[in-house]
């Protein structure tokens, strides 16, 4: 940077006590004019300066905003392939399996082992050493070989579990009969409605009934925080229904990852695209792939992305809404089947007047009751305690939106 030119020097006035007064006049309007043009000058300096200070200004504003994307950027997933003695790591990216020769930097030196997952940026520079393979497939699926549910723990929704059944169990049961009849079981069935009506239960008691392994994905776990992480989930968990088959597949809040497309171009929503392609090419190439059947559920089906409802992908669609009186009645005989509930409870009018109650609200209801007899050292549960727990579901229901009976929309 070049050195500012110094200071113009100050200018000075001498007056000689021997000067005449036209000679002191004329000597202080000269030092008037210098300082004239002395101040002049520094103004231009002044303005000079301010000018050089604002555009650096902005030159750090720039950098800074660069800083910033550089930390935020995405970065990408790879494998680690091999060490070599110089210190040096061949890494395989995710996605377009490009292999590439990368110096690994001392602050990550004995860390690093072959078949280590990592995270690079976009100079393939290592940024960081990822959990187990195996331990991010675990936590973002759960794996259930024989889930308990029956059809018969499901109340008030009869015409949903026998159109579930006909999409996704007797394909599984009965192929034969889809292809003498020549028709095309259904690829993929979409459950909507609000929260709490039983759709996670629908989809396990399927499982069960057909002896498939219950393979849970909740879409929000795919929504990921490097590129290609997303869709390689999504690729690993039809690769383990493969392994399991039969398999019922559940992907819960596919809202997470099937949304309309957004006008925001951010990072973000292309990993978030990328997986849902991912999602639509697994379904499309379905046909292949033998006794797995795909269930998704969503609360918001207003959001979804068309793509996904096309025919050979979630072609089968099926509401599920909160219950009605009789539904209500069946849920709560349901859920106190195993307590010593009291003469003087009368179900059929208990659920009368909470016609808001949406299954899961209605589970918590008799949990809630029960508590209530446990407090008063009862093992009956009286028609006072179910009044009491529904006080209480209402009481909380307005501090926090759980676990009270849902005010949801649909
Ligand atoms: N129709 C129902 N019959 C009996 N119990 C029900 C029913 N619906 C909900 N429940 C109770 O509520 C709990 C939660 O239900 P479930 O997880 O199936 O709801 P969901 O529709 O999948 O909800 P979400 O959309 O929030 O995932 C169940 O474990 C069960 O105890």
């Amino acid at each position: 940077m070049s050195r500012s030119p110094s200071l113009p020097e100050r200018p000075r006035l001498d007056l000689d006590p021997e000067m005449s007064d036209a000679e002191r006049l004329s000597a202080i309007r000269k030092h008037y004019e210098r300082l004239l043009t002395v101040n002049e000058e520094l103004d231009e300096r002044l303005t000079d300066a301010t000018e050089t200070q604002s555009e650096l200004q902005s030159e750090v504003d720039k950098l800074k905003r660069r800083n910033e994307t550089l930390k935020t950027s995405s970065l990408y997933l790879a494998s680690v392939e091999e060490l070599t003695d110089n210190g040096e790591v061949v890494i395989k990216q995710h996605g377009n399996n490009q292999e590439v020769l990368t110096e690994l930097s001392s602050r990550l030196d004995g860390d690093l082992e072959a078949g280590d997952r990592v995270a690079i940026n976009d100079s393939f520079a290592i940024q960081q050493v990822l959990d187990d393979e195996t331990d991010a497939r675990a936590q973002a699926m759960e794996i259930d070989a024989s889930p308990q549910v029956t059809y018969t723990d499901i109340g008030g929704i009869d015409d949903q579990v026998r159109e579930v059944r006909e999409a996704v169990e007797d394909p599984l049961t009965n192929p034969a009969l889809f292809e003498e009849v020549g028709v095309e079981p259904p690829s993929g069935v979409l459950l909507h409605g609000p929260p709490g009506t039983g759709k996670t239960m629908l989809a396990k008691a399927v499982a069960n009934e057909t002896d498939a392994t219950f393979i849970k994905m909740a879409g929000s776990e795919l929504v990921r925080k490097f590129i290609g992480e997303g869709s390689r989930l999504v690729r690993d968990l039809f690769d383990l229904a493969a392994e399991r088959e039969p398999a019922v597949i559940f992907i819960d809040e596919i809202d997470a990852v099937a949304s309309k497309r957004t006008d925001s171009k951010t990072s973000g929503d292309a990993e978030v695209q990328r997986t849902m392609m991912q999602l639509l090419s697994e379904m499309d190439g379905f046909d292949e792939r033998g006794e797995i059947r795909i269930i998704a559920a969503t609360n918001r089906f207003d959001m979804l992305d068309e793509a996904i409802l096309r025919p050979g992908r979630f072609d089968r669609l099926i509401e599920v809404p909160k219950p009605g009186h009789e539904g209500r009645e069946q849920i709560l005989e349901i859920h106190t089947r195993d307590m010593n509930v009291a003469d003087d409870v009368d179900f059929g009018e208990l659920v009368s007047d909470i016609d808001e109650y949406s299954g899961a609200d209605l589970a918590s209801l008799a949990t809630e009751a029960g508590m209530f007899a446990i407090r008063d050292d009862r093992t009956e549960v009286r028609r006072s305690d179910f009044d009491d727990a529904h006080e209480k579901l209402e009481d909380s229901d307005t501090q926090t939106t759980i676990p009270g009976p849902t005010t949801y929309q649909y």
